[in-house]
């Protein structure tokens, strides 16, 4: 079986992983600029581990300015294989309250920021993106939450919005009632579509901490509402990565096909391509780029 590192890109309220054994913070270049922040490697039980911060510590970066790109090409440097994203997010649905998990399996993007994908002129790739989540890690991940005593939701569409400002109250509705949506955030895209490209393993933890402006019980969405339930959330995630850690030890399995997503993926002919992105191709794409 190969060998297996778990990836954790921290969202709001989680800025860091604690019991790492061999712990340390280590500075990662890529030819994407810097990262979030340093990426915290250690082992977790006998799992290897490599914790990055996604707003940075100390919540420094907007979800609009996030350094994507460089964030997945660090992980990957680090040898990681396996992506937990976990995010704060607001819920459109009634049973999914605030303190659940939802294991997201569907994206909306509406974001409109540019560093969506590492392929451009010069090296063009189209991977598939119908099943953006590694559907054998999301299934370990919800075991790994359920053992918290969370309320877990396996399944959900998760609308990726341009932030920081939260929804109007049309978009709220919009995406509720006539696009479908689960949930809200504004980072797994492009976050989602990087990992895909770069042949990582990715689930996503949408941790809920509101109901976004629709519901009529509740007011409208507000940071201070928020943060009373990250603290919580974050504690449950930290139990969650840990217990996800022992279960990926025995190795997780992959029928979506994530590893190999390069393999008829890049169009433009080898004797066209831009030797320059090539070279920066050279974590995300080795693999079939040689
Ligand atoms: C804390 S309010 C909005 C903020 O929280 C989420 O961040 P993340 O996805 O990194 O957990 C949301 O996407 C916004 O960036
Ligand atoms: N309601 C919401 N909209 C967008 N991002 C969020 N993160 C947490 N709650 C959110």
């Amino acid at each position: 079986m190969a060998a297996v590192k778990l990836g954790v890109i921290g969202g709001s309220g989680v800025y860091d992983i604690e019991g790492l054994e061999e712990a340390s913070w280590v500075t990662v270049s890529t030819p994407w600029g810097d990262p979030s922040d340093q990426v915290l490697t250690g082992r977790l039980g006998g799992t290897p581990l490599a914790f990055l911060p996604r707003h940075g510590r100390g919540h420094v970066h907007s979800p609009s300015d996030l350094p994507y790109r460089a964030n997945i090409d660090a992980l990957k440097q680090l040898g990681v294989t396996h992506v937990l994203s976990v995010s704060a997010c607001g819920s459109f649905r009634e049973e999914m309250a605030p303190g659940d998990f939802v294991l997201v399996d569907q994206f909306i993007d509406r974001t409109i920021r540019g560093g969506k994908s590492f392929f451009t002129a010069g090296c063009v790739a189209h991977v598939s993106l119908a099943h953006p989540i590694c559907a054998e890690l999301a299934a370990l991940a919800a075991r790994a939450a359920r053992g918290t005593g969370v309320r877990v939701h396996e399944g959900g569409t998760y609308l990726a919005m341009e932030g920081p400002q939260f929804s109007s109250l049309a978009e709220s509705h919009m995406y509720r009632d006539h696009w479908g949506a689960d949930v809200i955030g504004m980072t797994n895209m492009p976050e989602a579509k990087l990992a895909r490209e770069a042949e990582l393993h990715y689930a996503s933890l949408a941790m809920v901490t509101d109901y976004d402006s629709w519901h009529p019980d509740h007011g409208e969405v507000d940071v201070t509402a928020i943060r009373k339930v990250l603290a919580a959330n974050g504690a449950n995630a930290r139990a969650t990565v840990a217990a996800l850690a022992g279960l990926l030890e025995a190795g997780a399995g992959c029928s979506t096909g994530c590893a190999e997503a390069l393999d008829y993926a890049i169009l433009t002919a080898p004797e066209k391509r831009d030797p320059a992105l090539v070279a920066k191709l050279a974590t995300v794409a080795g693999r079939v780029l040689g």
